[in-house]
């Protein structure tokens, strides 16, 4: 049987796309776009990945396009979001998901977005600190913020890429040159801490995690990841030697995945896990769900310094509260105080590398 003209029309057109052609990412999105009647705007978020195509991002991308808040999905690399992006679209969940790929389709990746999570940079190897990262990462983190600062400066930033302890205070020295900073907008994820933090806990009370919360505040490095114990929920205590255990395997959590992963990079899956949770937080604060808590790595007035993790509540505007971190015991105090002596240092060598 012969295919009637208009089925001709619409199989050409199809050939048309399908054939490998030179053309940049966005440009054959926007011929599907054209030849297609969803054009991502059914009520929902706008969010970009960058960094979509890394160990971190992949996954991250698999749990947003899963999230029912979400209408419209930009995943942003400068390697491979093709690929990513074809695979992703597939998936029969409602967000539209478009792909951008290098520094020239940075700009129309960010516009319009309501979310932009940064998982973009390199990760650890056995043997290195978070601080070793920063030579490389905080010229990208700079990079994007700019990109950012230009296209959609009103956006709820999630700043992955390590250290955070320093890149957080870089993208808001970026957002201040810019004139587009609003403190309540930029977060450090730090929801993996968090995690961990619940489960190791929840291992030793033989409890599911799920029924335990542990605040974790301070930073997102080694010893600036302070466990409040003191604190879980619900209400518990540990013996000395649980105490140290649990801290010890808390703020190490990071390196036990990297050596685990032995050169092959740094925790991807848990934490695109606890970025789909934090973001998923953000969104329902800005729908205006109430009591929306959760911890992060924020401008702050709750210690002497700039920055520091703590509980904030999400709202319509971003951390719209941050909680004070509470009566702290004797080993609190201390581990508080040899966690503000480094997260000085970071967050100071972040402020000067933009402001140099
Ligand atoms: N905050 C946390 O709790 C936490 C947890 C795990 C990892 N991390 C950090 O997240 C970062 C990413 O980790 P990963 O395992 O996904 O690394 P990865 O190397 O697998 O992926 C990083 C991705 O970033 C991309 N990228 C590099 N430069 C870019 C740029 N200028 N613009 C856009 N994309 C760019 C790379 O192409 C790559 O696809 C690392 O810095 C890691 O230390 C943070
Ligand atoms: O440990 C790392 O380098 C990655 C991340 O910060 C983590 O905590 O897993």
């Amino acid at each position: 049987m012969q295919p009637t003209a208009e089925a001709s029309q619409r199989i050409a057109r199809i050939s048309a796309h399908l054939r490998p052609s030179n053309l940049q990412m966005e440009e054959s999105s926007n011929l599907r776009r054209a030849n297609c009647r969803a054009k991502g705007g059914a009520p929902g978020f706008k969010v970009a990945i960058l960094g979509a195509a890394g160990g971190i991002g992949q996954p991250l991308a698999l749990l947003m396009k899963m999230n029912p808040l979400i209408s419209v999905l930009h995943l942003y690399d400068v390697v491979n979001s093709p690929g990513v992006t074809a695979d992703i679209s597939h998936m029969d969940t409602g967000a539209v998901v478009r792909g951008f790929l290098g520094q020239p389709q940075l700009e129309n990746a960010l516009t319009g977005m309501d979310l932009v999570i940064i998982p973009a940079g390199i990760p650890r190897k056995p043997g290195m600190t978070r601080d070793d990262l920063f030579k490389i990462n905080a010229g990208i983190v700079k990079t994007l913020c700019e990109g950012i600062a230009k296209c959609c400066p009103n956006a709820i930033v999630n700043l992955i890429s390590n250290p955070v302890n320093s890149t957080v205070p870089i993208a808001a020295e970026v957002f201040k040159k810019a004139g587009t900073y609003d403190p309540k907008r930029l977060l450090g994820v730090t929801t993996l801490d968090v995690v961990r933090a619940n489960t190791f806990v929840a291992e030793v009370l033989g409890v599911d995690p799920r029924d335990v919360d542990v605040p974790v505040v301070g930073g997102h490095a080694g010893v600036t990841i302070l466990p409040l114990l003191s604190q879980v929920k619900p209400p518990c205590s540990f013996t000395k030697e649980e105490i140290d255990y649990l801290t010890d395997r808390i703020q190490n959590g990071g390196t036990e995945v990297v050596e685990a992963k032995a050169g092959a990079g740094s925790a991807t899956l848990s934490m695109a896990y606890a970025a789909a949770k934090f973001a998923d937080a953000c969104l329902r604060g800005l729908r205006g769900d109430a009591g929306i808590v959760e911890c992060s790595f924020i401008s702050s007035q709750v210690t002497e310094l700039p920055f520091f993790a703590s509980k904030v509540r999400l709202g319509r505007t971003g951390a719209e509260e941050i909680f004070p971190l509470g009566p702290l015991n004797e080993y609190e105090r201390i581990g508080l105080g040899k966690a503000k002596k480094e997260l000085a240092e970071s967050i100071e060598k972040g402020i000067s590398f933009v402001k140099k």
